[in-house]
């Protein structure tokens, strides 16, 4: 393996933006609807991957949500987030916080409990047999109205002390977060930690809205916040982190290609910015592949990918304690292979 490759695999990292459904392999995808007799309209793996070409975020989220119709049981959420666990431990990954969709389901008729039991399932096994700690992000699809958010809220009610947070995805234009202010100021009430999704494809003013109404402690994407510079100095000055996913970015054709990410730029703005996948069976590589491609594609030296990681860890949900022991562990791998 060359240098770099290993350098990566090996420095200690969390994830902080991956949605469940989008770690759901075009193998698995068989495997599941085979065994719940459900129809794809697909007659091989290698069809389903040949359909993953995407002009903007929509042509993705078409195909996604339609894959994620195989997962009906329990059992299937256990296996998809054991799986997604499974690989990253691979790739030096030993904090997960994860997103899951639960409209996505309800609207099935799969209860919020076969989801959320299925999950919490999978990540414990994943601690107890890789070590790796998690967290789970419910979010909340903005395509859908604030009543069905509301309703979600409360379904999720008897699992409050296993959701570390609340986020928005899906359809980012034209669905403002401001449609949400007032769930997004209930789930504050609960305790729960506020993430959304902004500037992926919508305008800077919607990461103005995510954190002036949504109150966010963490910021999905971002990109969009670098065509205003005093946007880009709010967020230096609060330390907000940024959870950038360079391949999904190239997949939804919202930057060329790795070689034009702005990465480095963010890192020299004094941004808190930080390397993740999105949704890595759609987009083509788990969390060390994202490190991989920036790292090629904008010559980032073993400082930039050390930054990037030790961000990671800052930019998490964990405790003070956990974070500096974290720290230590990525500067002690980094001394070590200076
Ligand atoms: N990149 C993304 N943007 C918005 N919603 C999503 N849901 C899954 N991936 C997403
Ligand atoms: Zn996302």
């Amino acid at each position: 393996m060359h240098d770099l490759d290993a350098f990566i695999a090996g420095l200690p990292k969390a994830e902080l933006h991956l949605h469940i459904e989008g770690s759901l392999e075009p193998e698995q995808m068989f495997a599941f609807a085979q065994r719940n007799n459900v129809p794809i309209p697909f007659a091989s793996v290698e069809e389903v991957r040949a359909a993953y070409e995407f002009s903007n975020l929509q042509d993705f989220l078409d195909i996604y949500y339609a894959g994620a119709d195989v997962l009906r049981t329990e059992e299937d959420f256990r296996d998809l987030a054991l799986a997604y666990f499974e690989r990253v431990a691979e790739d030096g990954v030993v904090h997960a916080e994860i997103f899951f969709d639960p409209q996505t389901h309800t609207h099935r008729g799969i209860p919020f409990g076969v989801v959320a039991n299925g999950l919490l399932a999978g990540m414990d096994e994943a601690e107890q047999r890789l070590g790796i700690s998690s967290k789970l992000i419910l979010c909340f699809l903005r395509h859908l109205d604030e009543e069905d958010a509301f309703k979600t809220l409360t379904q999720a009610q008897p699992w409050l002390d296993r959701i570390a947070g609340v986020g928005l995805d899906s359809s980012e234009v034209g669905h403002p977060p401001s449609k949400f202010e007032r769930v997004f100021a209930a789930a504050a009430a609960m305790g729960l930690k506020r993430v959304a999704h902004a500037g992926e494809e919508g305008p800077p003013a919607y990461v103005h809205e995510a954190l002036d109404l949504l109150a966010v402690d963490r910021l999905d994407h971002g990109n969009r916040s670098l065509e205003d510079p005093a946007l880009v100095a709010r967020l230096a000055r609060s330390s907000m982190t940024l959870t950038v996913c360079p391949l999904s970015n190239v997949k939804l054709c919202n930057v060329a290609s790795v070689d034009v990410h702005p990465i480095d730029r963010m890192l020299e703005l004094g941004l808190r910015a930080t390397v993740n996948s999105d949704d890595p069976a759609y987009f083509g590589g788990y969390v060390a592949d994202n490190y991989r491609a920036i790292a090629r594609g904008r010559a980032l030296s073993k400082r930039d990918l050390v930054t990037l990681a030790r961000n990671s860890f800052l930019g998490s949900f964990l405790s003070d304690e956990e974070v500096a022991t974290h720290l230590a562990r990525v500067d002690a791998y980094a001394e070590e292979h200076a």
